[in-house]
């Protein structure tokens, strides 16, 4: 979700994992040479979202590296294809804290109308299902830093792939 700390975490991850980074925003913005939110304002989400499957559908395909997508990046059915080539995190946080976070936060084009704590919640709740779709889930809390988050998401890796690992063929 917006907020969580995935392109912060995940540069974090990389750098522990001696992997190279990337974040799908990013590169949306270099590509467009535009904002998220110019992207949103002048070609709307759905070009957005075009985009996002085209960047997500280029940067599976390497190793050796960590992705930070965007929050909605569950909301395509087709990016679940892309997004299963790696291993899927989960930054899971209350709302409360996505709230001090994005509080004044203007980058985020989706959360500009409204009341935020009201969108936050409808915005969580629709995807919360797809979410869950993922390898690892980690909780995010107020007091823990990326640094600590990070080495948390390390520790927990093994345990997923063990999982995995003793998935009977029948479950591929
Ligand atoms: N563990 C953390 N502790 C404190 N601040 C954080 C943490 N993770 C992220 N942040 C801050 O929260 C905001 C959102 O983080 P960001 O990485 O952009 O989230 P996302 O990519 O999931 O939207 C940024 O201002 C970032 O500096
Ligand atoms: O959740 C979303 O729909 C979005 C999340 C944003 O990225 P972050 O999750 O990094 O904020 C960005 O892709 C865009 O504003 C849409
Ligand atoms: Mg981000």
């Amino acid at each position: 979700m917006m907020g969580t700390g995935k392109t912060t975490v995940g540069r974090t991850l990389a750098t522990k994992l001696g992997y190279k980074f990337v974040d799908t925003d990013e590169i949306i913005t270099q590509v467009t040479q535009q904002s998220i939110s110019q992207v949103f304002a002048a070609s709307g989400e759905s070009a957005f979202r075009q985009i996002e499957t085209q960047v997500l559908a280029r940067v599976c395909a390497y190793t050796h590296l960590a992705i930070a997508t965007g929050g909605g990046i569950v909301l395509r059915r087709e990016n679940w294809s892309y997004l299963h080539h790696g291993l899927i995190v989960w930054l899971d946080a209350p709302i409360e804290l996505l709230y001090t976070r994005l509080n004044t936060d203007e980058t985020r084009p989706l959360l500009q109308a409204g009341d935020l704590r009201t969108q936050l919640e409808t915005i969580l709740q629709q995807r919360q299902p797809l979410y869950s779709q993922a390898d690892l889930r980690v909780d995010v809390t107020l007091e823990e830093t990326p640094e600590q988050l990070a080495t948390r998401i390390l520790e927990a890796i093994p345990q997923v792939l063990k999982k995995a690992g003793e998935m009977p063929a029948s479950q591929f």
